[in-house]
């Protein structure tokens, strides 16, 4: 059930400018929805395009279902839906109409199929009554979910979703996250994202990256009990916090009715007045990408 689909074997890429944006990455993804969570400039584009065959790694391997993508980027290809971070430009036609076109430009040649394909995507997406407007005229939201109808298109069998909730407010990205949850589980669904919202709330596998490397994966459960009794809370006054970030390891802070609660990693107690945190996702991802930097 389990079984990898996708698999990432040591790809690496650096840019004419010398920037490693992927340094051998290897990843086993299997069917359902995958999360790929990192700060800004980890490289998760870079990795998205790879995945969509827009570039090639400088090293490394990228098979899916037994194929390599970059030896064979047609067959792929014809198996791929991409949204990526900037599909921002929208003609100024309507949603059927667009989406018609980009139909015709996958392949999708037969009249009357495609008419059924894009009004059923248009329905599954929450567009179909506003399927006259122009996608220029779209809320965020409505442009994303457009984005998804046109990456769905003619089945896709690997789904490549790019920061897709960025700039979205928190009713339209709960509306994204529960398409996103329709897909459907006999697909490969990659999403990267900077938010951890997003992942933990969709995927039941993911992955963190920083500075082109991945650097912790895993079930949101074994990611969180593998830091079980390692952090550590405090509520602290505001000014006392300087202290704290030069003696602990500080993962982070909030504002608490005008107190600060800091979150420390530590193996044991930091000093009497420290009560044990249960991590969440949060925790996992603040940590990881701390061990990272010190490392
Ligand atoms: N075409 C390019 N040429 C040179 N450097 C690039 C290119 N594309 C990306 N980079 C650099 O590679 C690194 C990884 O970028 P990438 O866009 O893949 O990261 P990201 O995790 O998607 O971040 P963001 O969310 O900000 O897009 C960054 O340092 C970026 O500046």
């Amino acid at each position: 059930m389990n079984t990898s689909r996708l698999q990432l074997k040591q790809v690496s890429k650096q840019y004419a400018n010398g920037v490693k944006a992927l340094d051998a990455v290897s990843l086993d993804i299997p069917n359902g929805l995958f999360g790929l969570l990192g700060p800004n400039g980890a490289g998760k584009s870079s990795l998205m395009r790879t995945l969509a065959t827009l570039q090639q790694p400088d090293a490394g391997t990228v098979l899916f279902d037994g194929l390599d993508i970059h030896q064979h980027p047609q067959q792929v290809r014809s198996q791929l839906g991409y949204l990526p971070q900037d599909f921002g430009v929208y003609p100024n036609i309507s949603a059927r109409e667009l989406l018609d076109h980009l139909a015709i430009l996958k392949g999708l040649l037969n009249k009357a199929e495609r008419r059924e394909q894009v009004d059923a995507l248009l329905q599954q997406t929450h567009l179909y009554a506003v399927r006259k407007r122009a996608v220029s005229t779209f809320s965020g939201g409505m442009q994303q979910r457009f984005g998804i109808a046109q990456a769905l298109l003619g089945n896709p069998q690997l789904i490549i979703v790019d920061e897709p909730t960025a700039g979205l407010d928190p009713e339209e990205r709960n509306h994204f996250h529960d398409l996103l949850s329709e897909i459907g589980e006999e697909v490969v669904i990659i999403l990267s994202t900077h938010l951890v919202e997003d992942v933990y709330e969709l995927c039941p596998q993911l992955a963190v990256m920083a500075a082109g490397k991945i650097i912790a994966q895993g079930s949101p459960t074994q990611l969180t009990a593998a830091l079980q009794g390692r952090v550590w809370s405090k509520t602290i006054e505001k000014q006392t916090l300087a202290a704290y970030q030069s003696a602990y390891t500080v993962l982070s802070t909030r504002l608490f009715s005008g107190k600060k609660q800091v979150l420390v990693l530590a193996d044991a107690c930091p000093e009497p007045g420290f009560e044990p945190f249960y991590p969440g996702l949060e925790e996992v991802y603040f940590s990881v990408l701390m061990e990272t930097k010190r490392a």
